[in-house]
């Protein structure tokens, strides 16, 4: 059942803790109460010990009673705190992990549609909200049990005191919840402005270069930067101003709460001076707790938004999940090799809400084992579209894959998957170069020297030494990493265009040719015409659609 926000702003909060919070709830809450009980009996001892000191009847059970309320305070109050500490973080690391599994299981099309800053942001800072201040909220939830215990005492000592100082706290805390929201709202003000000023700090960072060259450029985004700056130095001075004025008015409450008691209490009925005294006392020992309880109020708010964004991307992964099920995985009936892999009339549109932005296809195309086809085209014709189809990344909105004339179902997608190895023209190079521990390390060290960057990195216990090379080195690194998977069908998104001339005819030449030697069927998007007769087959691509170039190219490979 799901809590409506604006029904019950803490809704998410609790929805969060019910889901993945394993604490026993009941057991937490017995010792929270032990130990409110405990720290109240510790004062209740104490004040009511004084009466006896002044009167001389102090007897040694109280001292008895005294030191095992604090021990019984002490054993509740660390297993409050560590159990709390500790199911904090058990519960971001369910969290996490049920987000990250949760986003490894979608689609990429549906992950490139939330978008990485939302998950970033769920991941990465709400989970921290949730660390950060949930301490904070069980020493609410323990503050608030000893305001109640105490409540109870000053009321047992004198219910005029207690309804009085009531009416008082509750007014003067509604005034102070109050105060505090403005507070929150020009911080959060200031807060937007300064992520907007790490947006500007990233473009100095990251423009630095073309800044460097340019005054003009430099002189104006540094006056966006001046802007920024002082506008949040105005926020920041605004909620500052806030917070000093909630502050000084908790402060005045505290005195008037005393007021109330010593002047105000003695004018209704007959509460004997004691009774004021120890009242009194009760309530100046209730303070702090009372403040903790207040404080943590917009605390709470903090934490219940960060889990309703939580919850959020929750909702919108099981979304993408129940919108491509994905049946639990099935092998590929052919073993040991595929013979041919075709598209029979796939097609693929990218769509932006209501319309379709790009279409692609209807696309026929076979390829057979050991093959290298070449794939052309201009730029936004489709040839990244098509790698991701090929290998069904994306899912085709009609017509099929077949591997050996057998359609592949949904279940055998990841099996399909599995037989390729890529580097896509946004390649990410993981730092892990060897995935399977059987990875044959002369194998890797021959692969570092004929991609000619052994003298550059090395491997060290599976992690390239260094990624920190060169555009053209780093898809080297990327390939390396790719044929150390040992797939059948590699492909490369216009892996040679950041390679100079010498390695580019390296590649082409004797890199491609000894790995369709070894079986490998290739699949490369390029504009190198100079090498197209390298490939068996040529395909080129245009608006979406692709045709097979049947013609033989002139020139030869050789040629430099
Ligand atoms: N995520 C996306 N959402 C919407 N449209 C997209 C998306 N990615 C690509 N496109 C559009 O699809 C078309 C084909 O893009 P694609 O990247 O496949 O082209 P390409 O032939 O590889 O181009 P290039 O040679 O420039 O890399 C382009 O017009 C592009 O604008």
């Amino acid at each position: 059942m799901s809590t409506h926000p604006a029904l019950n702003p803490y809704g998410p909060l609790l929805r969060l803790l019910r889901q993945e919070g394993r604490i026993d709830l009941r057991r937490m809450l017995v010792m929270l109460a032990a130990s409110g009980l405990a720290n109240t009996g510790v004062f209740v001892s104490i004040n009511e010990a004084f009466g006896h000191v002044s009167s001389g009847t102090l007897h040694w059970r109280e001292g008895a009673l005294f030191a095992i309320l604090v021990l019984l305070y002490l054993m509740a109050q660390r297993y409050v705190l560590q159990t709390g500490a500790r199911e904090v973080e058990q519960l971001i690391f369910r969290v996490r992990m049920g987000l990250l599994e949760r986003l490894q299981r979608c689609e990429l099309l549906e992950v490139e549609r939330l978008g990485q800053a939302r998950i970033h942001a769920a991941i990465g800072a709400d989970t921290r909200t949730l660390s950060q201040f949930s301490i904070a909220l069980v020493l609410a939830a323990q503050s608030m049990l000893l305001v109640i215990f105490t409540a109870g005492y000053v009321y047992y000592l004198a219910p005029v005191a207690f309804f009085l100082s009531g009416l008082f706290i509750a007014g003067s805390a509604a005034i102070y919840i109050q105060k505090s929201r403005a507070v929150n709202e020009a911080l959060a003000r200031a807060s937007m402005r300064e992520s907007e000023l790490h947006n500007t700090v990233g473009e100095v960072l990251g423009g630095f270069k073309e800044l460097k060259l340019s005054s003009v450029k430099a002189r104006r985004v540094l006056a966006d930067a001046s802007e920024l700056t002082a506008s949040t130095a105005d926020l920041r001075t605004e909620a500052q101003g806030a917070l000093a004025g909630s502050l000084v008015f908790s402060q005045t409450a505290f005195f008037l709460l005393f007021g109330v008691a010593v002047f105000l209490v003695p004018a209704f009925g007959s509460t004997s001076s004691t009774a004021i005294v120890k009242s009194t006392t009760a309530l100046l020992f209730m303070f702090g707790p009372l403040s903790t309880m207040i404080g943590a109020i917009p605390q709470l708010a903090v934490v219940s938004a960060a889990a309703e964004s939580i919850l959020g991307l929750y909702d919108e992964l099981d979304a993408c999940l129940a919108a491509a099920p994905t049946p639990a995985d099935r092998p590929l009936p052919i073993a040991p090799s595929f013979a041919t892999i075709e598209l029979e009339d796939v097609t693929f549109h990218y769509r932006d809400r209501d319309s379709v932005a790009f279409s692609t296809g209807p696309v026929r195309m076979r390829i057979t084992r050991g093959e290298t086809i070449m794939i052309t085209g201009g730029n936004g014709s489709g040839k990244s579209t098509l790698m991701r189809l090929l290998c069904a990344l994306y899912p085709a909105d009609a017509g099929h894959i077949l591997v050996d004339g057998r359609t592949v179902g949904v279940d055998e997608r990841q099996a399909y998957r599995d037989r390729f190895a890529a580097v896509f023209s946004d390649f990410h190079l993981f730092r892990r170069a060897v995935f399977e521990a059987m990875s044959d390390p002369q194998e890797v060290a021959r692969l570092l020297v004929a991609l000619e960057v052994d003298e550059k990195t090395g491997i060290r216990d599976g992690l390239f030494a260094t990624v920190d090379l060169s555009t053209g080195q780093r898809k080297r690194l990327a390939l390396i990493t790719a044929l150390l998977e040992h797939r059948e069908v590699l492909l490369l998104d216009e892996w040679a265009a950041d390679q100079d001339p010498h390695f580019r005819r390296k590649f082409y030449l004797e890199i491609l040719p000894h790995l369709k030697a070894r079986g490998l069927t290739i699949i490369a998007v390029t504009h190198d015409e100079r090498y197209f007769p390298v490939a068996d087959r040529r395909y080129h691509m245009e608006d979406g659609h692709i045709v097979e170039i049947t013609h033989p190219v002139e020139g030869t490979a050789d040629e430099q």
